[in-house]
């Protein structure tokens, strides 16, 4: 017995009339079983449709709406069986794509899809297998998970639930894995306090002591040891980029006295910075390591789930990045983990081009940014980061803030979808939810609003062809990478000119994947790869839409086997004009769906 998978397509060869219908994939690999008769009988049957495509040897792509169970043979010789060689049975399907890609393609055509990914952060309100497939629905591209947070059981389970909708529903929701990093923070608060309020006046101790038990009132745990000798009465305490604001007041050993001047919120693990004379002051926790201990115990987590994407907070240089990069590539066993920089501290920006330079992304972490230059500072630094990651062919995610409004409101504020307007505008590759998705009261409708002001955005602007034309400076380092980002370039300036309606791109490592989506073409690239963990890392980056599929080195039956299989299933039509580059053949072919 086999188990036909919903969505399952078989190529259906046979045109004969009453003759037994085969089935054969393009690997021609037989299958031990065979379907019986009264399974398949009628093609009108509700599970089975037949789509005629009468082009090369493909006739027909059989779809599933429903599983089926295939049975052995009950007799060999019986010429009314249906052969099935496909080896796609054994995956979800020959082409796999998620029901929300599918959807839009289909009612909206390519064009419209979304080009800008976005990404969640997965706490407390998003963290069932329900909330999160959800939040795939709504357009979910990348779940991430902040290691600050939870525990690593917590963290495994959002991982599996993750791993589960993708298996069982076709997504390629890539895992993103957030390190909590060295710079100081405060502890959890007393009996698990989601909040505190810290009142105008009011004293409150900063202890570095190992306080167990319920904490004393107006106490806070500070997690690095060298604070109590670091600080200085005068010194300003800033809570989480200025939530509230306390002034030193006096220091008695490990615990340090401060007089509250701006009252607000005090948030578990809330990061802080003080401040003499209007600037930070790194004394000795300039000196503590980008990642600590308990981060390098987090990565062997991350590295044993097999995320795919490890984020490192407070990246003050570029060898942190070249030191975990050649650590994952020691013991990942595919060693396709993307390191991403987190760009949140005065020191990233000092090696701001060789620290993207090395690493697999980058993420404008504007939270902790905001806490350390002046807050008038952060714009600019954005735009800047977007448009180096982009020259540079790196994703770059901005985050932190951008609808903060909707974690207690069903609605953002004005100025917080102008601003995620003005990061779409950047062409930016994709946008983060924090805490509106974490812990918010509506984490469904802030993705929501991400994903409409995304496609309005991104079709004014192609509306009004108002988009810059960056140039692109070259990056390769090999004739073999100078010739795919010709190719590349080309292809996407060919696209523009002539209108077409998409850029297929056959891609193994996904490399020329990143370089059409580097040129932000007008029109969606559909990135086919054979590899379920590139289809994952491809869903980071503006514009591609991936799909996993098996292809040859024959480009001409890889692209007429893609026209089938997409028509096939409604994602796109006849007339369309696409154009297809490869990694395998250095070509841009232009050419009508047939
Ligand atoms: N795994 C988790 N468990 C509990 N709470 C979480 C978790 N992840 C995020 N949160 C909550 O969501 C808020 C926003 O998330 P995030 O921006 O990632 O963290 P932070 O505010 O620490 O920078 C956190 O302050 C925390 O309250
Ligand atoms: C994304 C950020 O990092 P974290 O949420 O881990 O502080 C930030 O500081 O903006
Ligand atoms: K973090
Ligand atoms: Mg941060």
């Amino acid at each position: 017995m086999a188990q036909l998978m919903q969505n399952s397509l078989l190529a259906y060869k046979s045109p004969m009339k009453n003759a037994v219908p085969s089935f054969s994939s393009t690997t021609g690999v037989p299958l031990p079983f065979q379907l019986k008769p009264d399974k398949y009988n009628k093609f009108n049957r509700p599970n089975l449709r037949l789509t005629p495509v009468k082009k090369n040897k493909v006739y027909a792509v059989l779809e599933m709406d429903k599983s089926a169970v295939i049975s052995e043979p009950e007799n060999t010789t019986d010429t009314n069986n249906l052969i099935l060689t496909n080896n796609s049975l054994m995956h979800p399907s020959v082409i796999e794509v998620d029901s929300v890609t599918e959807l839009d393609l289909k009612e909206n055509g390519f064009r419209s899809t979304r080009r800008t990914k976005l990404v969640c952060t997965v706490g407390p309100a998003c963290c069932s297998f329900e909330q999160l497939e959800a939040l795939a629905m709504g357009g979910m591209n990348v779940a991430r998970i902040n290691m600050c947070h939870g525990t690593r059981d917590w963290h495994q389970n959002v991982i599996r639930n993750v791993r589960k909708l993708n298996q069982e529903k076709g997504y390629a929701v890539a895992i993103m894995m957030d390190t909590e990093g060295s710079e100081i923070h405060m502890g959890d608060l007393g009996g698990g306090a989601v909040s505190v309020k810290a009142e105008d006046g009011d004293v409150w101790t900063f202890s570095v002591r190992a306080l167990s038990g319920p904490l004393p009132p107006k106490t806070i745990h500070v997690n690095y040891e060298g604070f109590a000798e670091d600080v200085k009465v005068g010194d300003e305490l800033v809570v989480d980029g200025g939530m509230a604001r306390f002034e030193v007041i006096e220091k008695q050993g490990p615990d340090v006295k401060c007089q509250c001047t701006d009252p607000g919120l005090l948030l578990p693990r809330a990061n802080l910075t003080f401040w003499r004379q209007g600037k930070v002051v790194r004394e000795r926790n300039a000196m503590l390591p980008t990642i600590s201990s308990k981060d390098w115990l987090d990565i062997d987590f991350g590295i044993s789930e097999g995320v795919d994407f490890i984020a490192i907070s407070f990246v003050k240089s570029a060898e942190v990045i070249k030191h975990l990069k050649s650590y994952i590539a020691a013991r990942s066993c595919d060693g396709d983990i993307g390191v991403i920089a987190k760009i949140e501290s005065v020191d990233s920006l000092k090696n701001l081009e060789d620290i993207i330079r090395t690493s697999d992304g980058a993420m404008v972490a504007r939270g902790d940014l905001g806490a350390q230059i002046p807050l008038e500072q952060v714009p600019s630094v954005q735009q800047h980061v977007v448009q180096l990651c982009r020259q540079l062919n790196k994703p770059v995610i901005v985050a932190s803030q951008l609808l903060e409004s909707m974690i207690e409101y069903p609605i953002p504020t004005r100025a917080e979808v102008a601003d995620v307007s003005e990061a779409i505008k950047q062409r930016a590759d994709a946008l983060m939810l924090s805490g509106e998705s974490a812990m918010g009261q509506f984490p469904e409708k802030a993705l929501d609003v991400l994903r409409s002001v995304s496609l309005r955005i991104e079709h004014c602007c192609r509306e009004e062809k108002q988009h810059e034309s960056m140039p692109l400076r070259d990056i390769a380092s090999s004739l073999e990478d100078s010739i795919s980002e010709g190719i590349c370039n080309s292809a996407a300036q060919m696209a523009n000119k002539l209108g077409v309606d998409a850029i297929f791109v056959y891609t193994r490592q996904g490399h020329m994947g990143s370089l059409l989506s580097r040129c932000r073409p007008d029109c969606p690239i559909f990135a086919f790869t054979s590899s379920t963990s590139v289809r994952r890392h491809l869903n980071l980056q503006w514009g591609l839409i991936p799909f996993r599929l098996d292809f040859s080195d024959d480009m001409e039956s890889n692209i007429s086997r893609t026209f089938a299989l997409l028509k096939a299933r409604g994602m796109i039509k006849s007339g369309g004009l696409v154009i297809a580059v490869s990694d395998m053949l250095q070509s841009i072919q232009v050419m009508n769906v047939p």
